[in-house]
């Protein structure tokens, strides 16, 4: 049973409002997170838009008025793609707003032109903002997002109400070509409810959404090396335990690679060409090893590979190519080039020895006995002599 129309524009216009404060109050308690400013905004368009369609009602024809309205509905839109293209969809966020743009003020422009019209203009509002949905959904469907259940109810209520905004422009427009000038209750009524609907999905969605980033952000943050975004100590840590505790994998092999000389690097030509080689050595590294190897650093300028299933043989044979590809390398700033070496110390876990602890402190003995014996070489635990190479 459809609601009186009446009830339907006053219950639209209240929630809009209500959100509109809702989203005002979580604004300024989230240290102004902006797509909360712009769903409040785009709220409180769109109950202003619901009452001056009330008033434009009133005075039958009275273009100004009527274009004015669309126009509100129209930008309330607009706000809201602002509000959710904030809200980890950034990696697209230029060229969404740049489709945004150009779709409003065309938009825009028409709903001028076409308000000398009367009933048209609500037409081309309904048909614009269907457009701009349509347009901009993609953005939601081609996103990788752990939330993509989240994103994916959003996207159903988007593209429901755009398509209920495309109906009702395509039924104004007929009417207005076949010289039927009334209203399409239903479909207004339609139109209203699934924007109501979206609304109030996005009010309980986004705080949720937002919570969640948050949480993600700052653990990946705490798993991360800023300088060279490897695994940094405590993550390598945790995924070395995990690896070590899976009994289908029979053995692991552990690369503790430190570069040598390294403070002279510093010393010489200053911290940011030491960082650049920080940087570049763990790219060569990450370049070498398999994806299922696990990369970390420790601190400084020492790193550590674990090699889940390799024997100490093939650890060695990586180690070796790592030590020659990075001794390859030429690392240059401004005028200043620098070549550099490393050092690694291999342990290999056998059913006897497979605790974290003496595989991390066997590997730092070879890598120990590496340094003493010259550095740029490679030295296995319990094998003090080192690998020349063939
Ligand atoms: N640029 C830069 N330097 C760092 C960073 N972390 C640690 N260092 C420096 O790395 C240097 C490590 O020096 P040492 O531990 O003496 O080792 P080394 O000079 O490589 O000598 P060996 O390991 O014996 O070959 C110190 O000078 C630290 O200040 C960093 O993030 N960036």
């Amino acid at each position: 049973m459809a609601l009186p129309i009446a009830t339907s524009v006053a219950t639209a216009f209240i929630v809009n409002l209500l959100v509109c404060i809702y989203f005002y109050a979580m604004y300024k308690k989230q240290n102004g997170h902006c797509s909360y400013l712009h769903w409040s905004r785009s709220c409180g368009l769109f109950a202003s838009g619901i009452l001056l369609c009330v008033v434009a009602h009133q005075y039958n024809n009275f273009q100004v008025l009527n274009a004015l309205s669309c126009f509100l509905l129209y930008g309330s839109t607009y706000g809201l793609f602002f509000g959710l293209n904030l809200f980890e969809l950034t990696r697209h966020s230029s060229k969404l707003f740049q489709k945004a743009q150009i779709l409003f003020f065309a938009g825009a422009g028409a709903i001028l032109i076409t308000s000398f019209y009367g009933q048209l203009v609500n037409a081309v509002a309904s048909v614009f903002m269907a457009i701009m949905f349509l347009v901009t959904e993609g953005y939601f469907h081609d996103r990788k997002s752990p939330y993509q259940t989240a994103y994916n109810a959003m996207r159903a209520v988007l593209l429901l109400h755009s398509f209920i905004m495309f109906l009702q422009g395509a039924v104004l427009f007929a009417k207005t070509f076949s010289g039927h000038d009334n209203a399409t209750n239903q479909l207004f009524e339609a139109a209203l409810l699934s924007h109501l609907i979206l609304v109030i999905v996005t009010a309980l969605l986004l705080p949720v959404l937002h919570l969640l980033r948050q949480r993600r952000y700052w653990r990946e943050k705490a798993d991360t090396d800023d300088l060279t975004l490897l695994l940094s100590r405590r993550a390598f840590i945790q995924r070395a335990y995990l690896s070590l505790a899976d009994r289908n994998i029979p053995s692991h092999s552990l690369l503790m690679v430190d570069i040598d000389h390294f403070k002279n690097i510093n010393d010489k030509y200053g911290h940011p060409l030491g960082d650049k080689v920080l940087k570049q050595v763990a790219s060569v590294m990450t370049k070498v090893i398999r994806q299922s190897d696990i990369i970390g650093r420790l601190g400084g300028e020492e790193f550590v590979i674990l090699m889940p299933g390799a024997s100490s043989d093939e650890a060695l044979r990586v180690a070796e190519r790592l030590r020659h590809a990075i001794s390859k390398v030429v690392i240059t700033e401004h005028s200043e080039s620098v070549t550099t070496t490393v050092s690694i110390g291999i342990s290999a876990s056998s059913e006897l020895l497979d605790t974290w602890d003496l595989l991390l402190e066997n590997a730092d003995q070879a890598l120990y006995n590496a340094k003493r014996q010259g550095r740029n070489m490679v030295c296995k635990f319990d094998s003090p002599q080192p690998f020349l190479g063939t």
